[in-house]
């Protein structure tokens, strides 16, 4: 049977089981990752885990293990289910308090972490989406760059592409700028110059954004982090968004607009080409 990290101790995937206490739970209290790993090597790992941390320091949540251990309790999740190409979500809460929301009632954070198998996403189609009238939360109203337990913002978005009948919905911030999908980070091509949001913006900072851009970089190409608004967007040569989830995944259409003849763009699978290249190699290995 499938087992999952849980406080300290490996348990059978049924027996797993939090309080409904949970400030987790009960507010979003927490932050998480989503991190895959590729013919036993845990793709970024340490990058995973730094954001971790740095989302915890940012809502103040003390973590109780090193990121050494940490690590450690990701590499044995994956190894004791036997899995060579897992996808892997690791949650820290405040942990179980009382029904009041003050952090300081939550003395112990809960720890937990699920490896299931993942087969790698095949196929170059391209997605389509449309732009959500939901705005991603401001920085300084909830810093998209924590990647905490409140998803609510991208299930609302993401409530409207389902409705929409597509795959994906863009998220604007309070400017109109475009910034972010639901789960996934934002490229846009035009003239051969490859163009994504700065991350001082309502954005997560993509390990997926960070790898194509040092790649892209790598290949020779102009790669420049600034704002993208709508009208760029819609008259792009190539769009494209990355995440742990979804890789690379070309966008062929939006609101209506579509982008390339709808097909994959030649930098999009160049990029694509070399992403499954490197994902294989720049991790940690979980077997010897
Ligand atoms: C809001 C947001 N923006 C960008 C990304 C891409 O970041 P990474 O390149 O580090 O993954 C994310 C991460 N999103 C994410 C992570 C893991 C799984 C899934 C899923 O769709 O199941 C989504 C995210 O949630």
């Amino acid at each position: 049977p499938m087992k999952v990290y849980l406080n300290g101790k490996f348990v059978d995937k049924e027996d797993a089981k939090i309080s409904i206490y949970d400030h987790g739970l009960l507010y979003g209290d927490g932050v998480f990752e989503g991190i895959r790993a590729y013919d036993g090597v845990i793709f970024k790992l340490k990058e995973h885990v730094d954001r971790l941390y740095d989302s915890a320091k940012s809502i103040l949540l003390e973590m109780p293990l090193s990121k050494e251990e940490m690590e450690k309790v990701v590499v044995e999740t994956v190894r004791i289910n036997n899995l060579r190409d897992a996808y892997i979500r690791l949650v820290v809460t405040r942990g179980i308090g009382d029904l009041g929301l003050d952090p300081r009632k939550c003395s112990n954070p809960t720890v937990f972490c699920i490896a299931e198998p993942m087969n790698p996403l095949l196929g170059e189609s391209g997605i389509r989406a449309i732009t959500s009238s939901i705005r991603r939360l401001p920085v300084d109203v909830l810093n998209p760059a924590v990647k905490s337990l409140n998803y609510l913002n991208s299930i609302l978005a993401k409530i409207q592409a389902n409705y929409a009948g597509v795959d994906e919905a863009f998220l604007l911030d309070s400017e109109g700028y475009v910034v972010e999908g639901t789960g996934d980070n934002i490229f846009v091509v035009k003239n051969g110059i490859i163009k994504t949001p700065p991350v001082a913006s309502s954005v997560l900072r993509g390990i997926t954004r960070d790898t194509v851009i040092d790649i892209a970089k790598e290949l020779g190409y102009i790669v420049v982090e600034e704002r993208i608004t709508l009208h760029e967007l819609y008259v792009a040569d190539e769009v494209f968004i990355t995440g742990t989830a979804a890789e690379l995944v070309p966008v062929i259409e939006i609101d209506g607009r579509v982008i390339n003849g709808g097909k994959i763009g030649e930098i999009t699978r160049r990029l694509k080409e070399e992403f499954n290249r490197v994902k294989r190699i720049l991790g940690t290995k979980v077997y010897d």
